[in-house]
């Protein structure tokens, strides 16, 4: 019997596949995320994150197998901005802002693209949003392209999370930070965590996903080889042979 809606967790991937040609990027990848969690995701260049979460959001394409439901609904078939419009939206590794346009103007274009809102809705919406991310007002009608790399990285989650998602997918928001900035970059999370936004958080940045993950998991060549409590995870000793090597005796 199908699974009521009311008992599905807020998101599960179950048996996902994407294939390019003869690779398998994202190999019969399943798992659960329950609301109000961040579920921290890792693994080494190449091992499928950043195709894990394209195939999550149709950004640019959909699985080749398998299924994401959310609530228990069924959106792997669903086109992006419907996929961003049923509550879950993401961030890209490289900077995705539209530089000229202010800080205001970026949170705003993510309101109407992620909610489709408008006018005073979306104005509203993009002001709380850059409210949640601290970033202040005298930033705001700044060009995205003026500011510094933390500051576009609030601008980045405040455009995201502008259409109010249930979901947040940030993949690799630590890239280019110092360790100060990654420190403010884990409060941030937590702020928007605490907001009631369900996070997943691709991370090469180690003591950043252990601080702020509740669940840890680990995919090597498009497999999940562990997943689970992250302090346990990282000591998996295939976790460590295929993964850490030295970076775990760094932790
Ligand atoms: N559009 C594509 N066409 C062909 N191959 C692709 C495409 N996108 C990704 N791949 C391949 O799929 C595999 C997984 O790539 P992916 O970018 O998902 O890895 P990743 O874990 O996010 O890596 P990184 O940590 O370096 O960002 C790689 O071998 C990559 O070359």
């Amino acid at each position: 019997m199908a699974q009521s809606t009311h008992e599905a967790p807020l998101l599960e991937v179950r048996n996902v596949e994407r294939r390019f040609g003869a690779l398998v990027a994202v190999n019969d990848v399943s798992f659960t995320v329950p609301a109000g969690q961040v579920f921290g995701i890792a693994g080494p260049n190449g091992s499928g994150k950043s195709t894990l979460f394209n195939v999550m959001t149709g950004i640019p394409f959909g699985p080749s197998g398998g299924k994401v439901l959310l609530e228990g609904r069924e959106i792997q078939h669903l086109r992006a901005h419907e996929i961003s419009r049923a509550g879950i939206a993401r961030t890209f590794q490289k900077d995705a802002e539209f530089a000229t346009l202010s800080a205001f103007e970026n949170a705003y274009a993510g309101a109407v693209y992620c909610a489709g809102l408008s006018g005073v809705q979306a104005r509203d919406e993009a002001a709380k949003a850059l409210d949640d991310v601290g970033l202040g007002e005298e930033r705001r009608d700044k060009a995205a392209g003026d500011l510094t790399v933390f500051e576009r990285k609030q601008l980045m989650i405040a455009s995201a999370i502008a259409g109010r998602p249930r979901i947040l997918l940030l993949d690799e928001p630590a890239a280019g930070l110092t360790r100060p900035e990654v420190s403010a970059l884990a409060e941030l999370i937590r702020t928007v965590n605490g907001r009631g936004v369900t996070v997943l958080l691709i991370e090469h940045v180690l003591p950043l996903l252990l601080s702020v993950s509740q669940h840890l998991m680990i995919l090597n060549h498009g497999s999940v080889i562990a997943s689970g409590k992250p302090a346990e995870v990282v000591r998996d000793p295939q976790v460590v042979e295929a993964y850490l090597g030295k970076r775990e005796a760094a932790l």
